[in-house]
């Protein structure tokens, strides 16, 4: 924000009742940062609860004194949440792609992925999984074998290693970005972080300005952030946290074989339209499913995770 051009923007401050475009970049409990079009940004505050926004939001603000209200929020082509008993979190709204960045070390939860899968694919948000720190020869390969399945599945896995070869990475993953807009999640120590850098030099000290300009001066860190990947802003990153306990909550048992593509391959070839995929007879999807020396186009973990997911969803609803 110590670029020109970018310090809450004095200059937005325009005559009373017209409605400015803007885009929500960070977010901090109920206040917001805004970005004009001409790149200038301003804390903005909701006028009502059908005014709250989320970072990814574009937003219709109107100036009061040197910051703003939000009068209106855009409608939204996509909202990525997480859902648990107690509470609803919205990481970003208008993604393109969910990009998830698990690691040779520390051992990812596979349950963990295929949650903010399945949470993506609900909001139809292209998910990349991306397996860093492939100069770690040996959990790599147990890593990249863990996750034959989703190597099979539409997106596949793209191999990196981020400190190690970070040219060839920044090519590869441009070639996937440019131009859209990418949520960025992974476990702590995946290398997130090393991720964002290399992508938006300078992002860590950006995200320091942001917060502090968004708690007054206090140093706490904002939740989610939005970076510009390009000059001419038509790539962005969104770091958020809260890969960890990701609730789905808000997706039906019944929903979820349709939301899992090596299950929902084989879901419509059961024998009851209502089948759960469970215990029926004539299932497809059970009959599919791999086994130890015989491996399925389903594989056994997938398909226990199914399970427990269905039950966890099953029982959340009463
Ligand atoms: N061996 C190896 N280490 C890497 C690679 N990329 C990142 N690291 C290291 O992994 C550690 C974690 O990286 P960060 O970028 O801080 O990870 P993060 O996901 O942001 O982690 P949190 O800050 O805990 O959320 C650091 O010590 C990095 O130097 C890589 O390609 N290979
Ligand atoms: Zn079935």
């Amino acid at each position: 924000m110590a670029k020109p051009g970018r310090t809450p923007a004095k200059g937005a401050v325009a005559s009373a009742r017209i409605l400015h475009d803007g885009l929500v970049i960070a977010s901090h409990g109920r206040h917001c940062l805004v970005e004009t079009p001409a790149g200038e940004r301003l804390i903005c505050h909701p006028r009502g609860k059908k005014s709250q926004a989320v970072v990814g939001d574009r937003v219709r603000w109107q100036a009061s004194e040197d910051e703003g209200t939000i009068e209106e929020v855009v409608p939204r082509r996509n909202l990525f949440y997480r859902q648990d008993e107690i509470r609803t979190k919205s990481f970003a709204a208008n993604l393109d792609h969910v990009l998830i960045l698990i690691a040779a070390e520390p051992e990812f939860s596979e349950h963990q992925l295929a949650r903010a899968l399945i949470a993506a694919e609900a909001e139809r948000i292209t998910p990349i999984i991306a397996l860093n720190k492939s100069d770690l020869a040996e959990p790599f390969e147990r890593a990249w074998n863990k996750l034959a399945p989703y190597r099979r599945m539409h997106h596949g896995v793209l191999p990196l290693s981020l400190k190690a070869s970070g040219e060839a990475d920044y090519a590869s993953l441009m070639k996937l970005l440019a131009g859209k807009s990418t949520l960025v999640l992974g476990p702590s120590g995946a290398g997130k972080s090393t991720l964002i850098n290399l992508l938006v030099p300078g992002a860590t000290a950006l995200t320091g300005e942001i917060s502090q300009a968004l708690n007054s001066g206090k140093h706490t860190t904002t939740s989610t952030t939005w970076y510009w990947v390009d000059e001419a802003r038509t790539t962005s990153l969104i770091d958020s946290p809260g890969f960890q306990e990701f609730g789905l909550n808000h997706i039906a048992p019944m929903q979820l074989a349709g939301l899992m593509p090596d299950i929902a391959a084989h879901a419509n070839d059961c024998k009851f339209y209502n089948c759960t995929h469970l215990h029926e007879p004539g299932c497809g999807v059970i009959a599919n499913v791999g086994a130890p020396g015989k491996p399925g186009p389903i594989s056994a973990t997938r398909y226990r995770i199914y399970g427990e997911l269905f039950a966890e969803l099953s029982q959340s609803r009463y």
